[in-house]
């Protein structure tokens, strides 16, 4: 076997040359472990290997950034009741200048590994064990660290260029010229090799733009515009090949070195060039370390643990296929001399459960597992430096970029608007055309209004249609307000200004060819009232929509319950059911007062009505009936307020829905932490007593 394959080329690794950090495997003596420290020192810190240079240094300055975890633990709850582990124990470190690459089969924790480290880990799991920055329990506040998710919620309908420049504008200081934000912009567009795609939109669902990979990479360029001190990468290559995965693997290993930031990265398959850029390595397999070590000691160790590397095979490949349970493979164990093959009998087969085991307790006995608990206790006992939060743009610029930003793409998405807008002037066409002419008679009574019910209603009701695209924002809002781009306040002012103008040709187009088609109530400043009124009302829904957004996780779920509330709050309104009808305990009281479309309603024929004269009964010489009447004894509408205070309320609630949205985006973000120390507590109180602690 051995020499069938002499002539073969072998897979050569980057070994440092002088390092041999043999593992400690249970039936070996100390004698055989005779070696170097293969991490490198403090000194060495910072030097890393040099691979070129980094144009932009202009802002690679601050505290570099050390951060530690020891016997970290989180679990999520199980259907058994006694939850599931997802990292068991585990101990790690990343440092300044370097890239640690985490790896492991799908679902070995890897995104979980990262979400911890960054302090965002979903509200069900609990955790527990240390998490140090700089040796201390401090957060990471913005501008010190930036994550890069594995979905790429992007603005579609914008331009690589507009989209890292909006970012830019969002993020950089205000002590930056818009010119210096404009370079960064485009100098990090180049470095991730996008400058032939710099005038490409994104693309998404409607429209073909950018292929996945050049996503990613513009994921990535808008979370390094700040040089964060650490940068979190989910599957940075994924959907990239692998010349595009090494070019930008490479990129951010100098950005790491130039301006000494420290990168930890999830990956799945790197190819070996990819491989060989990363520092450390943490390989994982069901939340436990198979290792953690320099990467280029990773062979080296699989190899005196009787899982060398085949010929030719790229070796993460091989460790990941080592350790991969999902498929029950098999993997050739060999004792000693790994030439021999199995005629030698060194050689057994062993399921990849029990390779893993093999691993996995030889890694805990081995030097490199000493010597990250003795890198872990180092670092965390020396108390270094405080991050401090970065500087950004002002809460001005940032509502100006964002009202911008949200404008552009409001119009350049059909299903925003523009799509309304047609099927708006097609119902209020038809509208118009049913109710064409509706005249004075007492008929016309019925006949106002059944059309003003309609427009103050299902007219409204339309706008869940942009939804889609609205919770779209929500994603792209919730990705940025979680890297601390910007607040919720500058996204709710961003999102109500630049709305605004298309709303109102939403509402002015279409209310104007249902109200002179009908020939509604004459005079400019009657239209103009029940403009106003079907305006708030479709912001109202809009607001509504975006509360419903804060709480739902998709967009099909935000429009089932969306339709829902709205047709409580239609058959409430006091139309299909006469207010003093309706049922007292719930109904009347407060349903009818929550309902919005009760105030649109009442605004509208109060409009409508007040100031004109219907005959009493069909047929001519019948008395006449006024407006005032008609809306307190057929329609019993209070008359004790004018239709602006129905208005002035429309406001108000649309004020009360948005300052809503905001507390719970803020609840949320207050809560989540709450509930987990709670759940922590819980969870060891929980273990104490089963381990009988007292
Ligand atoms: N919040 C959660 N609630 C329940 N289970 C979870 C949660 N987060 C992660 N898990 C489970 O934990 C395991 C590890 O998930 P994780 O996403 O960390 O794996 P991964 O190694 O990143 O996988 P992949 O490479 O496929 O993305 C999976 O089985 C996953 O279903």
């Amino acid at each position: 076997m051995a020499s069938a394959n002499a002539n073969v080329p072998r897979y050569i690794p980057n070994l440092s040359p002088s390092k041999s950090p043999l593992p400690l495997l249970n039936n070996q003596t100390s004698s055989t472990m005779e070696m170097e420290s293969p991490l490198p020192t403090q000194n060495e810190l910072g030097n890393g290997r040099q691979r070129g240079s980094f144009r932009d240094t202009s802002s690679c300055t601050g505290a570099e950034v050390l951060l530690t975890w020891d016997d970290l633990w989180v679990t999520v709850p199980s259907s058994s009741g006694t939850g599931k582990a997802i990292l068991q124990g585990i101990n790690g470190y990343a440092q300044p200048s370097e890239v640690l690459a985490i790896m492991g089969p799908s679902g070995s924790g890897k995104s979980t590994l990262l979400d911890a480290l960054a302090g965002r880990l979903a509200s069900n799991t609990k955790q527990s064990g240390s998490i140090k920055v700089n040796g201390r329990k401090q957060s990471l506040a913005f501008g010190t660290s930036a994550y890069v998710t594995q979905d790429d919620a992007l603005t579609t309908t914008l331009t690589v260029k507009e989209s890292v420049y909006y970012s830019a504008m969002l993020q950089l200081p205000e002590f930056m010229t818009n010119t210096e934000k404009k370079k960064r912009a485009e100098t990090i567009i180049r470095e991730m090799g996008l400058q032939e795609a710099m005038d490409t939109r994104i693309g998404g669902w409607s429209s073909k733009g950018l292929s996945g990979g050049q996503k990613r990479r513009v994921s990535i360029c808008i979370e390094i515009l700040t040089r964060p001190k650490i940068l979190f990468l989910d599957e940075p290559t994924s959907g990239l090949d692998s010349a595009a995965s090494y070019h930008v693997m490479d990129r951010i290993v100098k950005l790491a070195q130039q301006c000494g930031m420290t990168v930890i990265a999830s990956i799945h398959q790197p190819s070996s060039e990819v491989f060989d850029l990363f520092h450390h390595l943490c390989l994982l397999s069901s939340g436990r370390t198979v290792y953690f070590g320099p990467s280029s000691a990773a062979y080296e160790f699989f190899t005196l643990n009787g899982f060398p590397c085949p010929i030719m095979r790229n070796p993460s490949d091989h460790y990941l296929r080592t350790i991969n349970k999902d498929f029950n493979n098999v993997s050739l164990i060999q004792n000693e001399d790994t030439e021999r093959g199995l005629e030698g009998n060194n050689c057994k087969l062993v399921t990849t459960e029990e390779a893993t085991n093999i691993l996995v307790e030889s890694y805990k006995l081995s030097q490199f597992s000493q010597e990250v608990k003795l890198r872990v206790s180092e670092i965390s006992n020396k108390e270094g430096r405080i991050l401090q939060k970065g500087s950004q743009a002002s809460f001005l610029t940032q509502s100006i970029v964002l009202t911008r930003r949200s404008f552009v793409n409001m119009n350049r998405d059909l299903g925003y608007y523009w799509s309304r807008l047609g099927i708006y002037v097609s119902i209020c066409v038809c509208l118009g055309t049913i109710f064409y002419d509706i005249g004075h008679t007492f008929d016309s009574i019925q006949a106002r209004g059944s059309m003003l019910m309609f427009v103050a209603t299902l007219l409204t009701f339309m706008s869940i249609g942009g939804f889609p695209s609205f919770s779209q924002d929500m994603m792209i809002f919730g990705r940025e307000r979680l890297n601390g781009h910007y607040g919720v306040t500058a996204f709710i002012t961003g999102n109500t200004l630049s709305s605004i103008p298309y709303l109102l040709i939403n509402t002015l187009i279409p209310g104007a060819i249902a109200y002179y088609l009908a020939g509604l109530h004459k005079g400019f400043d009657y239209f103009l009232f029940f403009v106003l009124v079907i305006f708030v009302s479709v912001i109202l829904v809009e607001s509504l929509m975006m509360i419903v957004a804060s709480m739902v996780p998709n967009y099909l779920m935000g429009i089932i319950i969306g339709s829902g509330i709205q047709g409580v709050m239609m058959l409430n309104a006091g139309f299909f059911r006469l207010p003093n009808a309706l049922p007292k305990p719930f109904w009347k009281y407060p349903m009818y007062y929550i309902a919005f479309h009760r105030y649109a309603i009442e605004g509208l024929y109060k409009n409508e009505f007040e100031g004109l004269s219907f005959p009493r009964s069909q047929g001519e010489g019948s008395s006449t009936i006024t407006g005032e009447e008609i809306i307190e004894k057929i329609w019993q509408m209070p008359m004790s307020y004018s239709k602006w205070i129905d208005l002035y309320i429309l406001f108000g609630m649309v004020v009360l829905y948005r300052l809503m949205f905001f507390v719970i985006i803020k609840m949320s973000e207050k809560i989540k932490p709450i509930l987990r120390s709670f759940l922590v507590a819980h969870y060891k109180s929980t273990k104490q007593s089963n381990h009988g602690v007292p």
